[in-house]
């Protein structure tokens, strides 16, 4: 199954007629730039056209009432005046004689794109569309949007697949007022928006758009409201934000169809946003969504105003949905304070109704509880003169070419390859140097020569992923510990590399390379560690080990990623020691969620008995989407004690730990 593009050059036939400083940016061109950049990478040819359709009434009616959908099948035949007339009665948005028609294949498109996923024929995909929706409302339209697009295709999704629950990540830099309000006492659909905020005094200036309001009745606690209180907001804000929030929400929820409200007006560059996430952040933020609801992932485009931007960022999305390993995340420096603020605002606000962030540390009374400062009318929209956006430069993102081979493969006699893989076998003898060096820092018995054939081939495998002839690996070996040493060993000695060691299970594991930081090893068991605390060995100890979906996926999402981002390795190197009591699907997860990491090269070490693994590792490190863990239930006590203790002692070293402003003195 591959990735669905939608795109019909009729959207762009609509445009603003009159003068309105407010609306001036929505233009046909943030169609074409987008479609022609996936043109021009060749992202376009690799994704299956799928054709729009204009949605019926009845698709219309699931979010809007009647009485606007007449009044804007009226348009079309209004004089330019009477449009203008018509504009009024609504906020910041215009209508133009085609807009009716356009607004028709949007939303159709949006529901082309889930009937592609929701039938199997697709894996996953992307509609560009406008105009967006996410601003529109039952009988309003607001924010260039007429039709929500996404609130549709929800109710739709529920009514002809019945879906039992549907993610909305909205990351839009807009509050998508129209969504939360279609949403908020419904506890199938999820909604989750960050948005430029500053205390109310940004646009849309409404008090339902902040951390407190959590969604009504039934729906309580399934509306996530992350307001950003300033501008400027970067990678490591958006991501500690997925890590920390979104993301162990998100398995707990456990959703069966993932809709993304895909703004980039929330990247650098752009008027409306003013903030200073690069490109490249998308292509990461895709990649954490895609091991939901077993991938599948609906994008559909919102807002984004920098043309340049608006196009980066729709390719760096589209590539990730195709599977192309995502590049290294740039120099993640730590979320800054009012993200944190945030952050801490919307776990504390959220920590009752999710057991994944029960233990989110409580609002302190005073300063960071919500400031709504009364403002007067004409502060409303008064934004201090700051540098324009336009002016922003940013380097190209760079360049993700797909390895030749994607994953191979170094098994024992007898194992089979898994079919997409090559399989690796040293032919020729190794050379005796290397023979010798083996032996006298590895071999148990000099001569044991399957073993040092073994070695060899895992050092051939380790070089050509660190050439990027090969992405990923896997390989069986019978002495786990001596292999990790042969890998750090060799890939340390090139100095940029670091390499992540992430180990399951109970065992010695070789602490080598973790003095001087060019290796950084976490590792989950059932037992308490005595080995010495230090900065780069990170013990971490679950009651079940890694037997307790919900504890261990817990401990991934808010202590591994974090900790992964923040090293930015070069090479993971996954190992599961023998009995490690990991089941399939959570294992599959752990290699997904890796996948983000160093380019995609993750290289897995297994114990050559674990033939039954090699199966579903060769299709996780393929990209298959990991089959959904199902709802989770709340993780154990001791377990949420030891990662949050963990994260406590350790975020002074790792900023992308933190979740909390730290005490202001
Ligand atoms: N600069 C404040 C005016 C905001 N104008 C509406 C923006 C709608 C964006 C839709 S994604
Ligand atoms: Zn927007």
């Amino acid at each position: 199954m591959g990735t669905a593009l939608i795109y019909d050059e009729e959207m762009t036939n609509y445009k603003l007629l009159w003068v309105d400083p407010a609306c001036k940016i929505e233009v046909p061109e943030r169609l074409t730039v987008s479609y022609e950049a996936l043109v021009e990478s060749g992202l376009a040819d690799r994704c299956m056209s799928i054709p729009v359709r204009e949605a019926t009434d009845a698709d219309i009616l699931l979010v809007h009432s009647e009485d606007y959908l007449d009044a804007v099948k009226t348009t079309p035949y209004k004089t330019l005046e009477e449009l203008k007339e018509f504009t009024l009665q609504f906020g910041d948005v215009y209508f133009h004689p085609n807009i009716y028609h356009c607004a028709k294949l949007a939303a159709g498109a949006a529901l082309q794109l889930v009937d592609s996923v929701l039938t199997g024929k697709m894996r996953n995909g992307m509609a560009l569309v406008r105009p967006p929706g996410h601003h529109s409302m039952c009988s309003a339209a607001s924010g260039f949007c007429v039709f929500n697009n996404v609130a549709i295709a929800a109710k739709y999704a529920k009514q002809k697949y019945g879906v039992k629950r549907v993610l909305i990540v909205d990351w839009d830099i807009h509050h998508g007022q129209g969504v939360q309000y279609c949403f908020e006492d419904d506890p199938s659909v999820l909604y989750f928006s960050w948005h430029r905020y500053e205390h109310q005094k940004y646009w849309p200036h409404l008090r339902e758009s902040d951390f407190d309001i959590v969604g009504k009745e039934k729906g309580a606690g399934f509306n996530i409201n992350v307001p950003w209180n300033k501008v400027g907001m970067q990678n490591s804000d958006y991501l500690s934000v997925f890590f920390h929030i979104l993301l162990p929400v998100a398995y707990e929820f456990s959703p069966d169809l993932v809709l993304v409200c895909a703004g980039f007006d929330s990247g650098i560059g752009d008027p409306e946003g003013k903030m200073c996430a690069t490109p490249d952040i998308f292509a990461h933020l895709t990649h954490l969504l895609m091991n939901l609801a077993g991938g599948k992932v609906c994008a559909v485009l919102e807002g984004g105003y920098n043309l340049t931007s608006l196009a980066q960022s729709v390719c760096q999305t589209v590539q990730t949905l195709l599977g192309d390993p995502v590049p290294r995340p740039s120099n993640l420096d730590g979320p800054c304070k009012s993200a944190l603020e945030s952050l801490h605002c919307v776990r504390s606000a959220h920590r009752r109704y999710w057991s994944s962030i029960r233990h989110a540390a409580d609002l302190p009374s005073c300063e960071i509880s919500t400031k709504h400062i009364k403002l007067a009318e004409d502060k409303l929209d008064k934004e201090e003169e700051e540098k324009s956006a336009e002016e922003e430069v940013w380097p190209q993102p760079p360049k993700r070419v797909p390895s030749a081979i994607r994953t191979a493969v170094v098994l024992p006699e007898g194992v089979a390859c898994p079919d997409r893989c090559k399989c690796l076998m040293s032919a020729e003898d190794p050379d005796p140097l290397i023979a010798n060096k083996f032996r006298e820092n590895f071999l148990k018995d000099a001569d044991d020569s399957d073993a040092l054939t073994t070695l060899s081939s895992l050092i051939a495998l380790a070089e050509r992923m660190e050439k990027n002839e090969i992405c990923s690996g896997l390989a069986l070996v019978r002495d786990i510990s001596m292999a990790i040493m042969c890998v750090i060993q060799h890939t340390a000695a090139a100095l940029s590399n670091r390499v992540l060691v992430v180990c399951v299970g109970d065992g010695k594991v070789p602490s080598h390379g973790t003095d001087d930081g060019k290796t950084l090893v976490v590792q989950f068991s059932s037992k308490k560690s005595e080995e010495q605390k230090c900065k780069y060995y990170i013990p971490v100890c679950l009651k079940k080990g890694c037997q307790d979906a919900s504890g261990f996926m817990q401990a991934v999402l808010g202590l591994l990623l974090p900790l992964g981002y923040e090293y930015d390795p070069s090479l993971v190197l996954l190992v599961k020691m023998p009995d490690s009591g990991l089941c399939d699907t959570v294992w599959k997860q752990l290699i997904g969620l890796l996948q983000g990491l160093a380019q995609g090269h993750t290289l897995v070490l297994m114990q050559d008995v674990e033939r039954a693994c090699v199966g579903p590792t060769a299709s996780s490190l393929l990209g298959d989407a990991a089959p959904s863990l199902g709802q989770l239930h709340a993780p154990l006590p001791e377990d949420v004690e030891a990662v949050e203790s963990l994260r406590h002692r350790l975020k002074a070293d790792w900023k992308l730990l933190q979740t909390t402003a730290p005490e202001t003195r």
